[in-house]
């Protein structure tokens, strides 16, 4: 059990009103608080409808109330969830009630999650995948998520991490009884054999990272070309809105412009930039230079250009998608594109939606959602496989010294879920909850 002596309890619904609003409280004092609003505690697990009230007898409302006792609840405590009726001045009476019991006050914003942790409910990949869940918009992200949350990428980490204790336990044997005959050299053999295919795993899984990040963060694709190409009318079109200002003007869009598009369950993040040409304005020259920071970012470049105006002599990003735009015009450029369209005839427009997809395809196409997906997971992973790269570097050096870098590699893995010392981390990863989650 954790050592919060406090109870919390929050809404953990949506916003009100709306239909129902569920109030979650945690913590020693759920049985007694309970008690005193339904003049009862339920049987555990089972839904019982009662009549809510405070302590001098006034109904709040009449809903459901749910009770699990510890540990067997989402936090590990005991926990009551109310599903009230859900309007303002009913969660609000229940929220005067509930602070004046004493220990009992407001959660802060991941405070259930953060006790699931602590008491051993949910490692640090199922709570980072839950609050991607939460925020999942997206259905890869879900799929994404929902592997995190569930503890399919936690079992591949603590499988690791198994076989890692197993091989230092043998090593340390091997320091510990240095003359023993009957610690054959082949045991020693197995333990390297062993971390280098771990090596070998952990290199592919590391692999597995940009796709996890781009189903995660979303594959950026930037809209870049000259000034007037039609960068902004494609934007509105494929947003299917209007995004971005469009005017016969050369050097309209100054600002990175952006918007969140889901195409075949993926997120994609298209942009649209300033037209790029050499300038001595100010204001534009700056729209230049964040255009070009974000192409330099970009994981698909479209470069657009008009082909009723002759082609200059261009630089176009490699692996940019290069595409010829007002196909209704008279062409005049000689240029081969990948794709021609037409905005205003609405030409061309899905063969380029096909495109963006099958170049998001190229890059992600993983075998499991059992990927990682967030820097956190780079870092210490990286950590990991560097630890584990040293130790088999050179077999000739000291058996102590190798056996220190698999402690090493062993620390990073274990920081990954958490189950060596994240103290420091916590408030980051806690922090990007919402209240009541
Ligand atoms: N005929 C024709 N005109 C187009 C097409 N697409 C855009 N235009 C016109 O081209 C002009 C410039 O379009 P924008 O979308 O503002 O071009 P842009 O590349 O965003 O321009 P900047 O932001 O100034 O760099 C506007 O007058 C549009 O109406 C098209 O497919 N056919
Ligand atoms: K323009
Ligand atoms: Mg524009």
């Amino acid at each position: 059990m954790s050592s919060n002596n406090e109870t919390i309890f929050a809404l953990s619904s949506g916003p009100v009103p709306a239909g129902l609003a569920v109030v979650r409280i945690s913590g020693e004092e759920v049985p007694a608080v309970v008690a005193s609003l339904v003049g009862d505690v339920p049987p555990a697990r089972q839904a019982a409808l009662r009549s809510i009230r405070t302590r001098n007898g006034l109904v709040i409302d009449t809903g459901l109330i749910l009770f699990f006792p510890a540990p067997h609840s989402f936090t590990g405590e005991n926990v009551a969830e109310l599903h009230l009726h859900g309007g303002r001045a009913v969660v609000d009476a229940l929220h005067r009630e509930l602070v004046q019991f004493r220990n009992l006050r407001p959660a802060a914003p991941g405070e259930f999650s953060r006790r699931a942790f602590e008491n051993g409910k949910l490692d640090l990949i199922e709570i980072e995948g839950l609050a991607d869940l939460i925020a999942a918009e997206t259905e890869m992200q879900r799929r994404l998520a929902v592997e995190q949350s569930s503890g399919g990428l936690s079992s591949i980490y603590n499988g690791w991490s198994d076989r890692l204790t197993r091989a230092r336990a043998l090593i340390e044997a091997e320091l510990d009884f240095p003359d023993e005959e009957d610690v054959p050299g082949s045991v020693s053999d197995q333990v390297w054999a062993d971390v280098a295919s771990l090596v070998n795993e952990l290199k592919s899984h590391l692999e597995q990272l940009e796709a996890g990040e781009i189903i995660r963060d979303g594959f950026k694709v930037v809209i870049a070309g000259r000034p007037n190409a039609g960068k902004s009318s494609l934007m509105n079109a494929l947003a299917k809105r209007d995004v971005a200002i469009v005017t016969d003007i050369a050097g309209t869009t100054r600002d990175v412009l952006h918007v969140d598009l889901s195409m075949d369950g993926y997120l994609v993040k298209l942009y649209d930039t300033a037209g790029l040409r050499e300038t001595d304005e100010i204001v534009e020259r700056e729209g230049i230079r964040r255009a070009e920071k974000i192409i330099a970012e970009a994981d698909l470049v479209i470069f657009i250009e008009d082909v009723s105006i002759k082609s200059e002599a261009e630089e176009v990003p490699d692996d940019a998608v290069l595409v010829g735009t007002k196909s209704d015009l008279p062409r005049q450029s000689a240029r081969e594109y990948d794709l021609l369209i037409s905005i205003t005839h609405g030409i061309g427009l899905d063969a380029l939606r096909s495109l963006i997809v099958d170049r998001l395809k190229a890059k992600v196409h993983p075998q499991s959602m059992a990927i990682p997906s967030r820097a956190r997971h780079k870092e210490t992973l990286t950590q990991t496989l560097a630890a584990l790269r040293a130790s088999l570097h050179d077999p000739h050096r000291g058996l102590d010294l190798r056996a220190e870098d698999l402690r090493v590699a062993s620390d990073a893995l274990g920081r990954v879920t958490g189950r060596v010392d994240v103290e420091n981390l916590l408030d980051v990863i806690f922090g990007e909850f919402c209240i009541g989650k």
